[in-house]
């Protein structure tokens, strides 16, 4: 797994690095020497225009200008300022020196010059803003963006995209669209999501000391990206040796009149995963319609109300039908009522693993009163408990106003409220979004993300029928929680990625990731058992 490191503690790597005798001019040395050596294993890259902003990310630019100039490629650099008028002593020292060694200098160029120049180049690096941008990107930066967006030069930015927030993801309006990013010391959030998906390319982490793995362990990373080899030990059980029981059973209690079908999709989603029995527990008049559709998963109706939404009569049917499962979904098109309130309290009562979804996470905002951190006792259960809120779900339970989840970043703080105040090992908390990440006491892991394909209505419920597959099939196993999770998690963004194949990426709809939950999830097995197999990066 890789680490992830939030701004503020790259920052405190930094300053324990020099603590080890690792300067920062040093530091700015190999920073600069990995970007050209990224620009160099390219090839064939005989033309290179650095664009250097003011800071250090631009010193950095100034030390790969050197290096490539002594590798025989012809550089330019361009910059707002003389070299010898740059206001920081460190970025003015690699200037002076990039210009003895050869390098040529455009000092603000005019739009048209900057076309011109950019024209001629194979490929551009950018080193105008770094970590310390913030803001709206301002001149002469917005309109050097603009034009090397528009040119045809492959693009390697240094540390970060200029314009891009390397802790919230999101860009500026000016922000540079590059094909790899050489980042130092770790990843950033703001690289793995919401818009540095579209804008990093490639990443590549370069360390830049041999104590940096070490330091920036130390400094407990806010999240851990898997590589798919990481999720050996969770892949679920291939043996011959099975009946239906033993892989696995789950029943999925959801559903309403009104929306029947969350609920069977969810079903159909845990049946794919490979449980060998799901039940589907849903109000009587949703049931026939949900019969219908699902020849192989009897359907039991459950007690209802004038609306057709499950009435606290039906606690204990749910709870006889939860007894005899090994995993219990609660939630998808289930509606928020007191009838379905009792339902989840109900549920959340019992010692059978559960995962709770959509309306269920409504619930249980309003049994906590939107703010379930201070109601740990609530959730606190002997058996596993996985939640799976979209952004929006997030904030309503932990008490933000609407659009208080608005990044990676912040669904790791609103899922660390959670796991916290509750502190057992048993909860997992997967905060959907751009990227996903599934948050246990023990650490929050970044599962790849998928494709936007997956953004399509339904698809989150078809998670969660996996998600309580999984944990059925792997309730007998010591296995991460968070880890399993996450496989889960890859295993849908891949279906996803498979149903854009088949289907186009505009047109999926959650019933075709239904389809190929199954090929997915032999094809993740494969490659994570054999790394050269038909997954692929
Ligand atoms: N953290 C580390 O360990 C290392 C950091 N290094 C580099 O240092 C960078 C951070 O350097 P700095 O802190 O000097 O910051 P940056 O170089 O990212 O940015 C600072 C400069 O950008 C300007 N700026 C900020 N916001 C702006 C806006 N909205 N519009 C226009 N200009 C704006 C500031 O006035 C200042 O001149 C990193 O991104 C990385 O490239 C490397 O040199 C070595 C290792
Ligand atoms: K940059």
């Amino acid at each position: 797994m890789q680490p992830v490191l939030n701004i503020d503690d790259v920052k405190r790597v930094e300053v324990a690095l020099t603590r080890e005798g690792v300067s920062v001019s040093e530091l700015m040395h190999r920073a600069g020497l990995a970007a050209a050596q990224e620009v160099l294993e390219l090839g064939e890259m005989d033309n290179v225009v650095v664009l250097a902003g003011m800071g250090n990310n631009g010193g950095d630019g100034w030390v790969a200008a050197e290096a490539l100039r002594a590798q025989g490629a012809n550089v330019t650099v361009v910059s707002p300022v003389e070299p010898d008028a740059l206001p920081g002593d460190l970025p003015r020292q690699v200037a002076q020196s990039a210009v003895r060694a050869g390098a040529s200098v455009l000092v603000g160029p005019s739009r048209d010059e900057l076309d011109d120049l950019l024209a001629t180049a194979d490929v551009a690096l950018d080193c105008m803003l770094g970590t310390g941008f913030h803001g709206e990107v301002r001149a002469p930066f917005d309109i050097w963006i603009e034009c090397l967006n528009a040119s045809t030069a492959r693009v390697v930015s240094v540390d970060v995209p200029s314009g891009l927030s390397a802790q919230t993801g999101l860009a500026a309006e000016a922000c540079v669209v590059a094909d790899m990013t050489v980042t130092m010391l770790a990843l950033k959030p703001g690289l793995l999501t919401d818009d540095g998906r579209d804008v990093c390319g490639a990443i590549v982490v370069a360390p830049l000391a041999e104590q940096t793995d070490r330091l920036v362990v130390d400094e407990d990373p806010v999240a851990w990206r898997t590589d798919l080899a990481d999720y050996l030990e969770a892949l679920l059980p291939r043996t011959s040796a099975v009946d239906k029981f033993s892989r696995g059973s789950v029943l999925v209690v959801g559903g309403s009149r009104r929306y029947p079908g969350a609920a069977i999709m969810a079903a159909l989603a845990a049946a794919r995963m490979g449980a060998g029995y799901v039940t589907l527990a849903t109000p009587a008049s949703a049931a026939a319609v949900a019969q219908a559709h699902l020849l192989e998963i009897p359907v039991v109706p459950l007690p209802e109300d004038a609306d057709g939404t499950l009435t606290a009569d039906a606690r204990d049917v749910v709870c006889k039908l939860a007894e005899r499962s090994s995993a219990v979904l609660v939630g998808p098109g289930l509606r928020v009522s007191g009838g379905t309130c009792a339902v989840v309290s109900a549920l959340l009562g019992m010692d059978v693993p559960l995962v709770v979804d959509a309306d269920g996470l409504n619930c249980l905002a309003r049994l906590t009163n939107g703010a379930l951190p201070q109601y740990p006792e609530i959730i606190r259960r002997s058996a596993p408990l996985v939640i799976t809120p979209h952004r929006g779900e997030l904030a309503r339970l932990v008490g933000r106003p609407a659009g208080g989840v608005s990044s990676l970043s912040d669904q790791l703080d609103a899922a660390r409220d959670i796991v916290w105040a509750d502190g057992g090992s048993e909860l997992v908390v997967v905060g959907k979004g751009t990227a996903t990440c599934c948050v246990s006491v023990e650490r929050a892991v970044l599962p790849k993300p998928g494709p936007a394909a997956l953004a399509t209505a339904g698809s989150g419920d078809v998670l969660a029928g996996m998600m309580a597959s999984a944990i059925a099939q792997r309730s007998e196993a010591d296995v991460d929680p968070a880890l399993l999770a996450a496989y889960v998690c890859e295993v849908h963004a891949y279906a996803g990625t498979l149903a854009a194949e088949r289907r186009g990426s505009r047109a999926v709809m959650a019933s075709d990731i239904i389809d190929v939950v199954g090929v997915a999830s032999d094809a993740v097995d494969a490659h994570v058992a054999y790394p050269d197999g038909p997954a692929g990066e």
